[in-house]
């Protein structure tokens, strides 16, 4: 991609995993609330995704935006979802749209649909792909975050279907770096690895789509999600497997 790709809340943790794999791949500019810490080799945007001038600066020229900012804390109160996850989000895609981006992809989440798994436990994590969630399911969140989620996907199909921006959204599984979550089941079964993270964005920036719900986990053995979209529409190719570390997170060594 030759065209400036703007990345909002680069300085948490999905940014900073994306920035560090592919920081160099694409003219990046980054926009935050608080700076990210250390070296920022691209552009930086210091501010609130609510506010307008802001994003209209930001998104000039522009051709993607990676909306990762947001409130991520999913006992997150109303108040700080409604303003942070859903006017943040509906201020980002209307200025998108207002700014002639070609794509969004939004940073949406496993919480979109975390209530299909309470009737379900505790057997779902497993090898057979005899069910699981595809993204074709209607949202089923587990918490208020869950419904800012759903909500930040439902704006985005509004804004594709009114205006035509094309628009992906990837349910994140659970990122850390270096190992799987230690000792948290249903942490390893959507486990997403640093490699993958950025690799899986990567493929979002430069992937032609229109509207579309993805699973953004890596190719965990153990898993409730599918990502068999993720590979046909963004040629997705993750690298790491839960399977390969111990519950408490170490490498397997046989
Ligand atoms: N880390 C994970 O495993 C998962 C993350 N996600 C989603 O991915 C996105 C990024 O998550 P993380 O990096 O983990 O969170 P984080 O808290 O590490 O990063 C979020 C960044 O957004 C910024 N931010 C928050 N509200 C803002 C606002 N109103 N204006 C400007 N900047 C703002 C924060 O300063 C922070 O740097 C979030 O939308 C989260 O819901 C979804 C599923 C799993
Ligand atoms: O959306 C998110 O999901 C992950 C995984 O959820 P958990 O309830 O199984 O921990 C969470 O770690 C992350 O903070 C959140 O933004």
């Amino acid at each position: 991609m030759d065209e400036p790709v703007l990345l909002t809340g680069a300085a948490g943790r999905v940014g900073t995993a994306i920035r560090e794999g592919i920081g160099e791949a694409h003219e990046f500019r980054l926009l935050d609330r608080e700076p990210p810490t250390g070296p920022v080799d691209h552009e930086l945007y210091v501010g609130d995704i609510t506010d307008r001038e802001l994003l209209e600066d930001a998104m000039e020229d522009v051709a993607v935006v990676i909306h990762l900012a947001g409130d991520p804390r999913t006992d997150a109160p109303w108040e700080s979802v409604l303003r942070n996850n859903i006017d943040g989000t509906q201020t980002v895609f209307e200025v998108a749209v207002e700014q002639d981006v070609e794509k969004v992809v939004f940073a949406s989440s496993n919480h979109a649909v975390g209530h299909y798994e309470t009737e379900r436990k505790p057997d779902i994590y497993r090898t057979e792909e005899e069910f699981r969630l595809d993204g074709t399911e209607l949202p089923r969140p587990s918490n208020l975050y869950g419904v800012s989620k759903a909500t930040g996907e439902i704006l985005g199909r509004y804004y594709h279907d009114e205006y035509g921006i094309s628009v992906l959204n990837v349910r994140i599984g659970n990122l850390t770096k270096e190992h799987p979550p230690r000792n948290y089941e249903r942490g390893q079964a959507m486990w997403l690895s640093h490699r993958d993270c950025a690799h899986l964005f990567d493929r979002a920036i430069e992937a032609e789509y229109g509207y579309e719900i993805v699973y953004g986990i890596s190719d965990n053995d153990r898993k409730y999600y599918s990502i068999e979209r993720a590979r046909e529409i963004l040629a997705y190719d993750p690298q790491d497997n839960s399977a390969e570390y111990t519950f408490d997170g170490e490498p397997k060594t046989d």
